[in-house]
């Protein structure tokens, strides 16, 4: 092969990459998504969560906790499937101390979660004691309650 061959191709101008400039080595990039709040963050609002209480530290109190303490039922109570929930009872439980929300058929107690929130307590308070299926896929549908809260279902919500 001839050397010549091996030059690299001559283009235009050299372009930084997105990450280059001032940004450069910052990460997530101060514009990010991923960032829990920046003045330049968008349209996001996630809020930056207390310590002991991300992601991670909600697994592993899944891991760890009873199921009926996370569910906030009597440790005899029967499996979610054969417990309905009216509407009634689910408007009692919106307060912090106890706070059941209905999403997509299922009754939760989101008390264990609300500070865990990424997108913070008063926003999920807003589903306390009601159904919240309409609030909960305006902001996010793609979030997998049913995994998230699987330990946390109280019973099957009947109209
Ligand atoms: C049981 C109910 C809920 C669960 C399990 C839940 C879960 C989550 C999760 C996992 C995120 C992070 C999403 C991401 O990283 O992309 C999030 C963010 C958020 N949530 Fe919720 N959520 C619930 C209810 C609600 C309700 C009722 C509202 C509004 C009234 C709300 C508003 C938000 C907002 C504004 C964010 C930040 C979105 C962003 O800008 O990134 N959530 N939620």
């Amino acid at each position: 092969m001839k050397s010549s061959n091996l030059k690299p191709p001559v283009s235009g101008p050299i372009r930084t990459p997105p990450s280059g400039g001032a940004n450069r080595g910052l990460f997530p990039a101060p514009n990010s998504a991923q960032r829990a709040s920046s003045s330049l963050s968008g349209p996001r609002h996630k809020v930056a969560l207390k310590p002991g209480y991300s992601p991670l530290d909600w697994a592993q109190l899944n891991r760890t906790q009873p199921k009926y303490k996370l569910r906030g039922v009597d440790p005899t109570t029967p499996p979610a499937q054969f417990v309905k929930i009216t509407k009634e009872e689910l408007k009692k439980h919106k307060s912090e101390q106890d706070c059941w929300t209905c999403i997509n058929g299922k009754v939760f107690n989101i008390t264990p979660y609300i500070n865990f929130h990424p997108g913070g307590v008063d926003e999920i308070m807003k589903c306390a004691g009601r159904d919240g299926t309409a609030l909960f896929n305006k902001y996010h549908s793609w979030v997998n309650a049913d995994r998230m809260l699987e330990n946390c279902i109280v019973g099957i919500y009947v109209h």
